[in-house]
């Protein structure tokens, strides 16, 4: 487990795939865009507004499982988009690599983008906006809550 935490707020992930969105403006135009589940869903949908693009698929990926024993396997296959071919393969971000690499292999020819890459990850995708260190734990806003915490001077009183 990674050791420390970087948290993105819904506002900071929007402006990541808006900056994501802007580089892929002139790598399109793409036939459609195939969303990683669950983690690409959010990031697929803000490039589909921001490049024009409606037809939308999704691969699902189950890397661990018990009795697979973390052989990653596809559990939705994305068939409208054949080998790729003119698609655009979004996920929110590439870690170890394993999902990226089961992605590619069933979509040779698409283009890879996400928004956040840890270095082991890093040459499976084609387009990253920032990197991570691989000893961070992103939390996304769909992981996350905002929580009361107490204030100093109270905690201070309580001498917490
Ligand atoms: O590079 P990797 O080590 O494969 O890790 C990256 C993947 O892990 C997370 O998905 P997860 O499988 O946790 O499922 P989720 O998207 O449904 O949350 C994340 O959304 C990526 O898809
Ligand atoms: N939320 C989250 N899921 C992951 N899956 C693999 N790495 C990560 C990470 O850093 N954050
Ligand atoms: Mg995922």
């Amino acid at each position: 487990m990674a050791t420390t935490y970087a948290t993105v707020t819904w506002d900071q992930l929007h402006r990541d795939a808006r900056t994501l969105a802007e580089t892929l403006m002139s790598k399109g135009p793409f036939k459609g865009i195939v969303a990683i589940t669950r983690g690409g869903l959010i990031p697929a949908a803000i490039l589909a507004r921001e490049l024009d693009c409606r037809l939308i698929e999704s691969i699902s990926v189950v890397t661990y499982d018990e009795e697979s024993k973390g052989t990653p396997k596809i559990i939705k296959d994305p068939q409208a988009a054949g080998d790729g071919e003119g698609f655009l393969v979004v996920d929110d971000l590439v870690d170890s690599g394993i999902t990226a690499r089961v992605v590619r292999e069933r979509l040779p020819k698409a283009l890879f983008a996400c928004l956040y890459a840890k270095p082991t990850g890093k040459p499976l995708t084609d387009l990253f906006v920032m990197e991570v260190p691989q000893d961070t734990w992103v939390l996304f806003p769909w992981d996350t809550a905002p929580l009361f915490i107490a204030p100093l001077a109270k905690k201070a009183t309580n001498g917490n």
